[in-house]
């Protein structure tokens, strides 16, 4: 697959790590208008960073557009007249929908949403994708390249705000949980670097124990809660100061303000 990331910012270069560690090209670009500060991933064979995106996209056929949603119409208006049969476009750009970018390039083209997140550097993204009309044709391409860097799913266009929060933010959400766990390990004795690799590995032993049987967290938590034990004192302690509450709460203000900033 030849490959282009319009816009390697923050995302962008979690997506080019992820797909170079996964060997998932035949080519890769690379673009952004200060691209000396990207230049370190020309050591990687294959790739190439420029802040050309022209000839990014006559060099390659999956068109990966990660820039802020202001900046999104400038560059389809840049590129629009190059596109061809061969390129399918890819848009992580939140809140930029289908039809503005179908209004800006023409529906006759594959176009899919794609809501990755940072973790998509290590390979372990949760990516919610969809398409036009067109893109129908063309999102088992997306499938296979965000399946390669961790799970996806197609859902409907109407769903990917929520989506934004739950996978994107979520990230910044789960990375909170996770400091707070270090916290209060570090109160309990433990040094900094220890209570980390508690943290850590504990929350990554919660999620694999749910992705492998597929059962409801509560099954699970009922097998560690002793009666009278720590585990329940410890738990509705966290609920009466409102762990849940203030967890939901938060997700709703995220998706509150995504949908304002989308509507401008
Ligand atoms: N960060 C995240 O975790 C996630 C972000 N998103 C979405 O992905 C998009 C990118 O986010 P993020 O990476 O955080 O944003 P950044 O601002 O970090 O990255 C955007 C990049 O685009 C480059 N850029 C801007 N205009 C152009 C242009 N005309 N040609 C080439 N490059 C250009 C900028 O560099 P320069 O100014 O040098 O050109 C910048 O590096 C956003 O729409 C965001 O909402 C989605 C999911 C997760
Ligand atoms: O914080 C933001 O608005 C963007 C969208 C999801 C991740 N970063």
């Amino acid at each position: 697959m030849k490959i282009a990331i319009l816009g390697t910012g923050n995302l962008g270069v979690s997506l080019a790590k992820g797909l170079i560690f996964s060997n998932a090209f035949t080519s890769l670009y690379l673009t952004k208008r200060n691209s000396d500060a990207i230049k370190d991933f020309e050591e990687y064979s294959k790739v190439k960073v420029t802040a050309d995106n022209r000839e990014a996209v006559q060099n390659s056929d999956i068109l990966l557009l990660s820039v802020q949603p202001t900046q999104l119409e400038r560059i389809l208006e840049e590129i629009k007249d190059l596109l061809t049969d061969k390129h399918v476009i890819i848009s992580t750009v939140t809140g930029f929908k289908i039809p503005r970018i179908e209004a800006i390039i023409g529906e006759d083209q594959f176009i899919i949403r794609a809501m990755p997140n940072t973790a998509i550097a290590v390979g372990k993204s949760m990516t919610c994708l969809c398409c036009n009309e067109k893109g129908k044709k063309r999102i088992a391409i997306a499938e296979a390249i965000f399946n390669r860097l961790g799970t996806s799913i197609i859902i409907p266009e109407n769903k990917m705000q929520a989506a934004t929060v739950i996978c994107a933010s979520g990230i910044a959400f789960w990375m909170r949980l996770i400091r707070a766990t270090s916290q209060g390990a570090v109160q309990l004795g433990f040094d900094a670097k220890e209570a980390q690799q508690l943290a850590v590995h504990t929350c990554l032993g919660a999620a694999s124990l749910l992705i492998e049987s597929g059962k409801h967290p509560e099954e699970e938590i009922d097998r560690v809660t002793t009666p009278r034990g720590c585990t329940i004192e410890g738990l509705n302690e966290m609920e009466h100061n409102g762990l849940s509450s203030s967890l939901i709460k938060g997700l709703q203000a995220s998706f509150k303000k995504i949908n304002n900033i989308s509507e401008k």
